[in-house]
């Protein structure tokens, strides 16, 4: 069985050992009192290196670098502060492939960092607010340490015995909280374009930032919308007491949102506790093409940097530093677009920098997360280029016509070198 250890007196020494590498609970499951004592005691183990998906606590700080190296999927949320610092080193790769990553040692996890929620009468803790590899990387450690939070819901989905477990942290602070967000008139206008593809019975997937978030505000008047998802916030909440997320016409599922990670707030984490109409679930089966080939009618809503005139889309890097990731997109983009009756859309504003910059560009400024030859609708807020099965051609016109009125001009050129081409 576990030793239970309070925070003040964990030691760190006991349990990892010099050239170690951590595997932390992401976005808003990351055990923060176990962040912080491995930024404090780190330096003294010795050549510690660690993997955390995604963060918004901002417990991680350039000055760590010392205690351990850290990598991610990208800088989606306050790791965009340590890719700026230049304290983040970057593995691209899929929600859908970390599981695996983490199985074959591609992303080293002697040591599993998490966060659980208090055990129930049988002697199991829920994953609470982060599922997706979670359970992957407690099977591989050779040292497992959980932060027990009393305020982590016990959500249904996922569960794990306390032997599965070396070292217990008890504590009972505020899990990482990330507020909605303030929906501008942008957003407001961008989410008018993608809610006409979200008709009633479909089953919706949301990625990270404003744009989805605001889309989520719009559906007010659907119904028997569904949830196969990655991730949610407290949208999902509305939607559900609104009664308009029902999940009653999923093929699989039925009657349950399913879902990988709780961000959003303590009212969130408090509907979820012990709630059976959420079930918190691995990547191996939020992100898998199989499941969700079984689920007609599925919208996926993604947001990105910047498109290119061809429907490539850059949602990792802008002005040469990492301000997002690969997340989940590619593995939802597939799905929405080959799901039958469904979609998968790209949402972002036209322009960035206070309307200085396009987003709509002849070439992208960084990496192509989502191919073109996946890409399905991309949507601002003049409208929804539906690109799938379209030539290049018809793909240039068709972004142009939703790129900023001050910058179609200067984009028609690269449209018409296209035209020309013959393509
Ligand atoms: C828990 C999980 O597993 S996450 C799974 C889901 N994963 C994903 O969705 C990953 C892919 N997506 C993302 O990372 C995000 O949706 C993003 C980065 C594409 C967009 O996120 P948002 O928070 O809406 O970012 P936003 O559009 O505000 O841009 C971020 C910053 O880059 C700047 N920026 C954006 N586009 C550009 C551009 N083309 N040129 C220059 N700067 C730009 C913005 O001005 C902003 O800077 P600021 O913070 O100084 O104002």
């Amino acid at each position: 069985m576990p030793e239970i250890i309070p925070a003040e007196a964990l030691d760190l020494s006991r349990y990892l050992k010099r050239g170690d590498a951590i595997v932390f609970g992401q976005a808003c499951g990351e055990p923060v009192t176990l962040v912080e004592a491995l930024a404090e005691q780190g330096a003294a183990i010795g050549d510690l290196s660690a993997f955390i998906a995604t963060s918004f606590s901002g417990a991680f700080k350039p000055e760590q670098a010392d205690a351990f190296r850290l990598s991610s999927m990208g800088a989606i949320g306050a790791l965009r502060s340590m890719a700026k610092a230049q304290a983040l080193s970057v593995i691209p790769c899929h929600v859908g492939q970390i599981n695996s990553f983490i199985d074959e040692g591609l992303i080293g996890c002697d040591v599993a960092m998490v966060q659980v929620s208090p055990a129930d009468a049988s002697g199991h803790h829920s994953l609470g607010l982060i599922a997706d590899h979670t359970a992957a990387a407690i099977a591989k450690a050779r040292v497992v340490i959980a932060e027990v939070n009393e305020r982590v819901p016990f959500s249904h989905g996922e569960t794990v015995p306390a032997d599965a477990f070396d070292v217990l942290v008890p504590t009972n602070r505020e899990p990482v909280e990330v507020q909605p967000v303030t929906i501008g008139d942008t957003d407001r206008a961008i989410a008018r374009h993608c809610a006409e593809f979200i008709g009633d019975g479909c089953v919706i997937q949301t990625g990270v930032g404003s744009v989805p978030d605001a889309i989520l505000q719009l559906l007010g008047d659907r119904r028997d919308l569904g949830v196969h998802s990655g991730m949610l916030g407290d949208a999902l909440v509305d939607l559900v007491e609104a009664g308009v997320i029902t999940n009653a016409r999923k093929e699989i599922d039925a009657g349950v949102s399913v879902n990988g990670a709780l961000i959003g707030t303590q009212r969130l984490y408090d509907w979820a506790h012990d709630n059976p109409a959420i079930a918190m679930r691995a990547a191996t089966y939020t992100h898998d093409a199989g499941v969700l080939a079984q689920l007609s009618r599925l919208v996926s809503l993604n947001s990105a940097v910047e498109v290119d005139v061809t429907g490539q889309a850059n949602a990792e890097m802008a002005g040469g530093s990492y301000v997002g990731g690969t997340g989940g997109q590619v593995d939802y983009v597939r799905a929405g677009a080959r799901s039958k009756g469904g979609h998968s859309i790209i949402a972002l504003p036209s322009t960035a920098r206070g309307g200085s910059l396009s987003r709509i560009v002849a070439q992208l400024s960084g990496p192509v997360t989502t191919a073109r030859s996946e890409v399905d609708i991309i949507a601002t807020e003049y409208g929804a280029a539906q690109l799938r099965g379209r030539s290049l051609a018809d793909r240039a016109q068709a972004l142009v016509a939703i790129a900023h009125p001050d910058f179609r001009e200067e984009l028609d050129r690269t449209a018409h070198t296209i035209r020309k081409q013959g393509y």
